[in-house]
């Protein structure tokens, strides 16, 4: 196993906090992070490209495999690659890595410290925007995010339908595991756990990186799901959520009013004639992700939302 003071030493860097660059230096958190992938059902965690066909469905259960398939990881931000090597441990000699690193010079000296891996197909270095270039088929990601577009990156991630353990800010991963009736619900709840269930497994303090960031960190586990509603529309189900969030302190009747510009109601007064009163009296912040799914099914139906 690399030692990741070694890296920082041999890779000659010193981590930039301006551009999300604070690497991992606390050997059991880095043993510790791929572990946490074992604890998402791998029944349920099929990916978005799986074909399965009805008849193939009714043998699902005698099929479904019993451990996390690790055969290709994906790490964002490879820094100087203490959990890269973490990752070519966890697998056999035929699963394969693959990370993302925008920083040049990081990219650079990841080719050069894993050529060995490289070279025997087990690893390849995507040197570019983890926004921006196209990602593999990957069948799990365990990433030490940077912090600057964490969210982007896990909604890039979360529809794929893959088993995620990701770094966060802690006031972020609190924000996304968060509970209704919580100060922390919010919108950034109810969309994390529309792909996911969503898991805050340990809290990382500052000391663990180089450089230390300002505030502590968290890991989350994110297993793939179906969700126990179903929503027609996801692109209108999560802008109406949105919408909805902007106005948490106000009623869901006045925040349906108030937000058509954002959620693209073209009759926000029918949704609220339709809408059952109770709904209608609650907050934002204490509404059950299905019944902001109700709702937008509703609002669907009678509130003739435009596309986009
Ligand atoms: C928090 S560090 C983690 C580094 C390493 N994985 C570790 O745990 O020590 C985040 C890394 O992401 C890189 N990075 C920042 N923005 C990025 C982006 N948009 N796309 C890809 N990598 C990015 C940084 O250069 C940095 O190496």
């Amino acid at each position: 196993m690399r030692d990741p003071d070694g890296l920082i030493a041999r890779a000659g860097v010193r981590g930039d906090p301006d551009r999300d660059q604070h690497f991992l230096v606390d050997d059991r958190v880095l043993d510790r992070l791929p572990t946490y992938l074992t604890d998402c059902d791998p029944a349920r965690t099929t990916g978005t490209e799986a074909t399965t066909t009805p008849a193939e469905t009714a043998t699902e259960t005698e099929t479904a495999p019993d451990t996390i398939d690790t055969s290709h990881l994906l790490e964002i931000g490879g820094g100087t690659g203490a959990l890269t090597d973490r990752l070519l441990e966890l697998g056999t000699e035929t699963d394969r890595v693959t990370v993302v690193e925008r920083d040049s010079e990081l990219a650079s000296f990841l080719r050069t410290e894993f050529s060995d891996e490289i070279d025997a197909g087990r690893l390849t270095v995507i040197e570019g925007d983890a926004l921006e270039v196209d990602l593999p088929e990957f069948t799990a990601s365990v990433s030490n995010l940077p912090y600057g577009v964490s969210s982007e990156i896990t909604f890039r991630l979360l529809p794929e339908g893959r088993p995620l353990v990701l770094m966060f800010q802690q006031e972020f991963a609190e924000r996304m595991v968060a509970e209704p009736g919580t100060s922390e619900y919010g919108r950034l709840s109810v969309s994390t756990q529309h792909y996911a269930d969503a898991e805050l497994v340990e809290s990382i303090p500052k000391e663990a990186f180089s450089p230390s960031p300002a505030v502590q960190s968290a890991v989350v586990r994110l297993c793939p799901r179906e969700p126990d509603y179903e929503v027609d529309d996801e692109d209108f189900f999560l802008r109406f959520v949105k919408a909805l969030f902007t106005q948490r302190r106000k009623t869901i009747r006045n925040a349906i009013r108030n937000t058509a510009h954002i959620s693209g109601l073209d009759a926000p007064e029918s949704v609220v004639d339709a809408a059952d009163e109770d709904l209608l009296q609650k907050r934002a912040d204490a509404m059950a992700p299905a019944e902001f799914a109700a709702l937008a099914e509703l609002a669907s139906d009678v509130g003739a939302p435009a596309d986009g």
